[in-house]
């Protein structure tokens, strides 16, 4: 190419596009020197007799990274469609991404919380294992994963914090480096981070957090780019029953494009460098998620528009009674450490 026009190009390439072409298997860097495939198909809430499907339709289209956790009660199922999409030689295992996560009656039994999963999974490693929430709760109360005290309020684990947690995670990492290929961390806000990065010996590889136009996440967005720890995001679509899909301006930019508006909300994430889930138990809705664009900078100047206009809004706030640091949440106790 002509040096000048080349120089021309680069200065006028908009500043967030990273991945000029994106597709769903656009390899992002972890700081662990392996890469998580863009888009990963979500199975929260994906009930028992419609997950297997789901994932392996997902695997048969194409979809190369499957986004797990014991707490989801449908990992069993996962594996099932795991073991035979394998099986069948339509992918090798060392093909796909699976991350799981810890969930938080298990903070104190790590090892046990990994091995529930792989089992379940029917798989010998996860390529990223999470704590699901900086919050440990009593492993010996009233119900192994939502137990409460009388009062009906969720039964907190006092003994034992967040970086207790993650000490055993860097532990188990250490431990059984063939069962866990890097460790991570979700719903942690920069308060929260601020509290751990200081006492960690693995800079956690990721933070799996809510976000989309309706909650840009800029802080802790900022923060993670900053330390090095990879973003993913969840509900990108607006989780269940999703406003975002009739925003006008998420509309807009699809016309732009001649997309559809989940195309936008999943893309949106491609141009922040980040991972992003769709969870879908719709053949065709996995189809038509696979399709991501590059967005340009006007786009994202349009999305960030979003949130002065209707505010902002997180979908998934579970009711620990606690702060978790989010900036729009500060009921609850602070068990930052
Ligand atoms: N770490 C954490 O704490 C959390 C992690 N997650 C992870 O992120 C994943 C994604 O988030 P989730 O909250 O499930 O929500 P999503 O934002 O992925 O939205 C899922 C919903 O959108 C519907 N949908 C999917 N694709 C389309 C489409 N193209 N057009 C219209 N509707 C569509 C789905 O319906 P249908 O299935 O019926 O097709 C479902 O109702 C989760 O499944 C989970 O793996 C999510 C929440 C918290
Ligand atoms: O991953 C999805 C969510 O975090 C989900 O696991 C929680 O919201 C859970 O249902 C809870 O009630 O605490």
């Amino acid at each position: 190419m002509n040096p000048s026009l080349s120089k021309f190009m680069l200065a006028r390439t908009p500043k967030h596009i990273l991945h000029p072409k994106p597709t769903m298997n656009t390899a992002i860097p972890l700081n662990t020197g392996a890469t998580i495939p863009a888009l990963g198909l979500g199975t929260w809430q994906s009930a028992p007799g419609e997950v297997k499907a789901a994932v392996t339709h997902a695997i048969e289209a194409g979809y190369r990274h499957i986004d797990c956790a014991y707490c989801y009660q449908n990992e069993d199922e996962v594996g099932e469609a795991l073991q035979d999409v394998i099986k069948r030689g339509i992918v090798k295992r060392e093909e796909l991404f699976i991350t799981s996560k810890l969930w938080c009656t298990f903070h104190t039994r790590t090892e046990e919380g990994l091995q529930k999963s792989l089992d379940l999974l029917k798989t010998d490693y996860v390529d990223l294992y999470l704590m699901h929430w900086p919050v440990p709760m009593n492993p010996n109360g009233n119900h192994p994963l939502f137990p409460k005290l009388e009062d009906g309020s969720r039964d907190i684990d006092h003994s034992i914090t967040h970086i207790d947690t993650w000490k055993n995670l860097e532990n188990l990492i250490k431990s059984h480096p063939e069962k866990v290929k890097a460790i991570g961390v979700a719903n942690y806000s920069v308060k929260y981070l601020e509290k751990l990065l200081p006492q960690a010996s693995i800079v956690p590889a990721a933070n799996q957090i809510e976000n989309h136009p309706l909650l840009p996440q800029q802080e802790v967005y900022d923060y993670c780019k900053q330390k090095g720890i990879h973003i993913t995001a969840y509900s990108p679509l607006g989780s269940t029953g999703s406003p975002l899909f009739k925003d006008e301006t998420v509309l807009e930019v699809a016309k732009k494009h001649s997309v559809s508006a989940g195309c936008v909300l999943l893309s949106y994430h491609l141009a922040r460098n980040s991972s992003v889930l769709a969870k879908s138990v719709t053949p065709s809705r996995i189809d038509e998620n696979r399709k991501l664009i590059a967005l340009d900078d006007s786009d994202l100047e349009k999305l960030a528009s979003i949130p002065k206009k209707d505010g902002i809004k997180r979908f998934v706030y579970p009711p620990f009674g606690v702060n978790c640091g989010f900036p729009d949440k500060t009921d609850g106790i602070d068990l930052s450490g």
